[in-house]
């Protein structure tokens, strides 16, 4: 099987994203962390930047001992004086050079003909070449670079003295099967290209860095540049973890294999996402926090029946514990059963077909249900009052200029309907004046407290209240993601508890004592 080498750039392509700045510890700490990953070579930086950075690549050159470490310079004696510099304590350095090929950058940026471009690197190379016996030479935008030309630089590259020639895709511009017939014309056409080893490096402008690498890989590329979580310039580059996972998952097709210790791959993400303050999206591939998370029923279904049906790759490969069954609306009763089991409860079908009927509803309204969500649905259910009034809608006209009005539909148990309105100083008191005179019951309001039983903004608002009617005095409960509704709702609990209690006071649960 064909080893694909892996060239890290999360250090220097990565810190290149807008707002990423990392400092020498920082670079240090995730330098460890990439040899830990097992990667081949990595970039730490460009030196001629600024001081600090060639401080940071100087002290990833001091701590990484188990790979290349390199760094960027452009084709300037000045810049490679730096680089020099920056890697003198490195075991193993590497220079990577880099002049711009393309006639877009030639004509605009360099403002170089092609001749001089050709002068311009040949005498870089060959001025490294007394210092480095590793380097790297970067046609940048190769992609969009005459490729009779293209084939001329790599040659002239290849006489001068370089080890890798790398091919960048600048700006993200190619699709596969273009990138890759430029591996492929290279191989074919250039004197001496055996004698070095080819480099895919690709942006993710249009989506295709990973793809783009990959069928580079396919076209006879050795190596790959990428970062961890396909941070870099713009819309980043090509994911590490996800080439690596690509040529894991699919051996048989590609042929190819990284050395990468790929159960340090979770790790490394959330290190550098950490670090460079880069949140990975949820629905990134392999690092993403939804990449073994499943949603719906069907799928839930299929994998707690046989994992493979809907996981192409084990989390446990990339160092996760393993994948997770998320509740919320697209789940169904295998995946909810389940959940109940690890939560330690045991119901009857009766019992589990209500609480799943609960849960929907819940779910309806929240984006997740979390454990929290499901153990406060289940107590609610679990107490057992004959609900002879229960809320059926509420709705509430509130203005900081105006008093607030309620109306309240309060269903009975023979199906009928009481409809009353309210006004009240606040909207709860509104709300608690209409059940009153619907009810007809003339309570006390002892108590109110309310508090959020999960996280986030739709979180579920739990609210208690304490009734009193002569000597009796009742808890009342009520759960929701909207706080007046679960302040009706506990008020109507305390209501239906209170007429429980006047009935049998010996069999009620509820007493002041549970307060
Ligand atoms: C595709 C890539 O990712 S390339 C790497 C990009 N990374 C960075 O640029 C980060 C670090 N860069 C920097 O800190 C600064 O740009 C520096 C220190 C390198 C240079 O700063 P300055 O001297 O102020 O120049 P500035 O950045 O404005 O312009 C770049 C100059 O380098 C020239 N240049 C660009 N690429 C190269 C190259 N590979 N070799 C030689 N010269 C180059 C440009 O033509 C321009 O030259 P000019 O001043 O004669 O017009
Ligand atoms: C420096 C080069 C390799 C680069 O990052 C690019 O062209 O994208
Ligand atoms: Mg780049």
């Amino acid at each position: 099987m064909r080893k694909i080498y892996i060239f890290d750039t999360t250090l220097r392509d990565g810190e290149q994203s807008p707002g990423v700045n990392l400092n020498m510890q920082e670079k240090v700490e995730i330098a460890l962390q990439l040899e830990k990953l097992g990667v081949d070579r990595m970039e730490a930086g460009f030196p001629a930047a600024s001081p600090g950075d060639l401080a940071g690549v100087s002290a990833v050159a001091r701590a990484v001992k188990n790979a290349s470490v390199i760094a960027l310079s452009r084709s300037r004696e000045q810049d490679i004086e730096a680089a020099r510099e920056a890697l003198k304590d490195a075991q193993d350095p590497c220079l990577h050079l880099f002049l711009a090929t393309s006639p877009i950058h030639r004509q605009h940026k360099l403002r170089m003909e092609k001749h001089q471009v050709l002068e311009t690197a040949e005498a870089a190379i060959r001025y490294a070449k007394k210092y480095f016996s590793k380097i790297e030479f970067s046609p940048e935008d190769a992609g969009r670079t005459e490729l009779d030309f293209l084939c001329e630089v790599t040659e002239m590259a290849i006489r001068a003295g370089a080890t890798v020639v790398n091919i960048p895709d600048t700006v993200g511009y190619l699709t596969p099967y273009e990138y890759g017939s430029i591996f492929k014309t290279l191989k074919e056409n250039v004197t001496g290209i055996e004698k070095i080893q080819l480099s895919a490096h690709c942006h993710d402008d249009l989506g295709m860095a990973t793809a783009n690498a990959l069928a580079a890989i396919l076209n006879g590329a050795d190596q790959i540049e990428g970062t961890i979580n396909g941070i870099g310039e713009r819309a980043g580059n090509t994911s590490i973890e996800e080439v690596a996972m690509a040529l894991e998952t699919r051996q048989e097709f590609f042929q190819a294999k990284t050395t990468l210790t790929l159960s340090e791959i979770a790790r490394t993400s959330r290190l550098v996402s950490k670090l460079t303050g880069m949140v990975v999206p949820g629905n990134k591939a392999i690092v993403g926090a939804n990449a073994f998370a499943h949603e719906s029923g069907i799928h839930q279904d299929g994998m707690l029946k046989e994992k493979t049906t809907y996981e192409i790759m084990s989390p446990e490969t990339i160092g996760l514990k393993e994948s997770k069954l998320v509740l919320g609306k697209h789940s169904g009763r295998h995946a909810f059963r389940e959940k109940l089991v690890d939560l330690g409860y045991n119901l009857d079908d009766e019992q589990m077909n209500a609480a799943f009927a609960k849960f929907k509803d819940l779910a309806d309204k929240k984006k997740n249900v979390t454990d929290e969500d499901i153990v406060a649905l289940l107590e609610e259910k679990l107490i057992e009052t004959p609900e002879v009034f229960s809320l059926e809608t509420i709705q509430v006209s509130y203005g900081n200029q105006s008093t607030p009005t309620a109306t309240v539909r309060i269903k009975l148990l023979d199906g009928g309907h009481l409809d009353e309105a309210a006004v009240g100083n606040g909207s709860v008191d509104a709300i608690y004046n209409a059940i009153d005179k619907a009810t007809k019951e003339e309570v006390e309001l002892d108590d109110y407290s309310i508090q959020s039983v999960t996280h986030g903004k739709d979180a579920l608002g739990e609210v208690h209240v304490v009734l009193k009617q002569g000597d009796y005095s009742v808890l009342g409960r009520g759960l929701s993601t909207d706080i007046l509704e679960a302040s009706a709702r506990a008020y109507v609990d305390a209501i239906n508890r209170l007429i429980e209690k006047r009935k049998s006071p010996a069999r009620s649960r509820d007493n002041v004592t549970l307060i």
